[in-house]
């Protein structure tokens, strides 16, 4: 069976960051799911019509990073025929060899719960209001109450709320540089492989 890594956890915790570093140190397959949804959301029209048509160049659009594709994201992630209609494509890409790593909310959870490693990457809403602000060139400030509208409607949705799985590791990298926060998850993924 093909060695899965689920990490889950709120916006700009580091998750995307962690899941490229462990894909590259382990050569194994990444998926961002989160561009699932996003792509969803700016395709506009029905979003469930949206999510089963999703094409590769749907998830290649320069605009799927801003903060409006962002929020797009989170309503109609709330779907859940939304979300079933991703599940095949998630799941084709998880029984990938060697390995993968998907990063999103429902990984852990419901996308691939018999993954060997689960993740759950925190960091304190300021903290990653300052680094998605720095990265989108914009004000912290409203960047902070966009992630946290977001954060709320991913963990209190019905389908597939956002929640760290009963044995995930839990990181917080608030005060953690990438490079420990990398190394942590590398142990975790070591340890479960011996
Ligand atoms: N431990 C860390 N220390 C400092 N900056 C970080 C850390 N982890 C991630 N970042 C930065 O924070 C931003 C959001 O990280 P990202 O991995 O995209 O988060 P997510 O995938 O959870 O949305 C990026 O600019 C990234 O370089
Ligand atoms: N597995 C996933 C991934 C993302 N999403 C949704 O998609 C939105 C964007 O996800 P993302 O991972 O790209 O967001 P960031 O953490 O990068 O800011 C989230 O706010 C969720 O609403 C989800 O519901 N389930």
């Amino acid at each position: 069976m093909p060695f899965v890594v689920a990490i889950d956890g709120p916006a700009a915790s580091g998750k995307g960051t962690i899941a490229r570093a462990i894909a590259a140190h382990f050569g194994f397959h990444h998926l961002d799911t989160g561009l699932l949804y996003r792509a969803t959301g700016v395709k506009g029209g029905d979003p469930v019509t949206a999510a089963r048509g999703l094409m590769p160049d749907d998830l290649s659009r320069p605009d799927l990073r801003s903060a409006e594709a962002g929020q797009a994201a989170s309503r109609i992630a709330a779907i859940a025929d939304v979300r079933a209609a991703l599940v095949d494509f998630q799941h084709r890409f998880a029984a990938r060899n060697p390995g993968a790593v998907l990063d999103g909310r429902d990984i852990g959870t419901v996308i691939c719960p018999q993954a060997q490693v689960k993740l759950y990457v925190v960091a304190s809403d300021e903290v990653r209001a300052v680094r998605r602000a720095r990265e989108l060139n914009c004000d912290p400030a409203d960047m902070l109450v966009q992630l946290q509208e977001r954060d709320r409607r991913d963990s209190e949705r019905a389908a597939a709320p956002m929640r760290p799985a009963d044995d995930a590791v839990v990181i917080d990298t608030s005060d953690m540089s990438i490079d420990d926060a990398v190394a942590t998850a590398i142990a975790a993924v070591d340890k479960a492989r011996r």
